[in-house]
């Protein structure tokens, strides 16, 4: 798929897939096009050009039937500040058409330790809290896919560790589809199996964590990051001023 913005080619040819119990992580500098991917994937944006689907479903024809069936967390994206937590949850259950919707927000307030929580208004929270308020939104209704930009922006370590194990056990549990779109490395390489490179709304590079740190001769992701945002190659990879072997193959393979 394809996003085009007048002259600004934000998204720019890219294709890949998500398996049921996987997470992708989509990484990338600031501008690089994440954001502008999920969007599209969840309707909010219509790509210029290429198609989504989503269970199998075309998203553009099927939009009521997918969207209902996946959900997303975003740090840009915040809840009604004037509601309280659980008036918000109420709201997004009875959205979602959920039959058990006190049952299922007593569930999540316990999982997310929300209790203390839910009977403030959202714009009382702490970054933090409405971080992990934004997330059970995002379980509301138990989805199947689930879109995260930036999950544990802004929560403290500890706090951020704790939502990434929720997460790796919600995804054990459900066997959930997870696309992550971070700049934090070591959630990616903790959570990822598969790391899409964007750069200027191209996959430059993919592979697992371990492929990629292999093929790039480093320690760590952020290391791997820096070499593709600077456009240095992997190791054996063809000399600078020639097409980069991952645009060539996902542009001309994909797309
Ligand atoms: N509504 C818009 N109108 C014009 N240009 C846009 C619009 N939305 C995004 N862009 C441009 O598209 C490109 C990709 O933006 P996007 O927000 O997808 O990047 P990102 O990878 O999410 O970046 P970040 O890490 O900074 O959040 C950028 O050059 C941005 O300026």
């Amino acid at each position: 798929m394809a996003k085009h913005f007048r002259e600004v080619a934000a998204v720019d040819g890219v294709s890949f897939s998500v398996r049921p119990g996987e997470t992708v992580a989509l990484l990338g500098g600031n501008g690089a096009g994440k954001t502008t991917t999920i969007s599209m994937l969840l309707g909010l944006l219509k790509p210029t050009r290429g198609s989504i689907r989503l269970f199998g479903l075309d998203l553009a024809r099927y939009r009521h039937k997918v969207l209902g069936r996946m959900n997303f967390s975003s740090p840009y994206v915040d809840l009604p500040h004037r509601l309280t937590l659980r008036q918000n949850l109420m709201v997004f259950a009875k959205l979602y058409g959920l039959a058990d919707a006190r049952a299922r927000i007593a569930e999540l307030a316990k999982a997310l330790e929300l209790d203390a929580l839910l009977d403030r208004r959202v714009g009382s929270l702490s970054a933090g809290q409405k971080t992990r308020g934004a997330l059970a939104k995002a379980l509301i209704n138990r989805p199947e896919l689930l879109l995260l930009d930036e999950p544990t922006a802004s929560l403290d370590p500890d706090t951020a560790d704790w939502v990434r194990h929720y997460l790796e056990r919600y995804q054990q549990e459900t066997r959930c589809a997870i696309l992550l779109a971070s700049h934090n490395m070591g959630e990616v390489e903790r959570l990822a199996g598969q790391v899409l490179m964007l750069r200027q709304g191209k996959i430059v590079d993919s592979g697992s964590p371990d492929d990629l740190l292999f093929r790039y001769s480093r320690q760590n992701l952020e290391e791997v990051f820096l070499d593709i945002a600077r456009d240095r190659r992997a190791a054996g990879e063809v000399a600078p001023g020639k097409p980069n072997r991952g645009e060539s193959s996902h542009s001309e393979e994909r797309a």
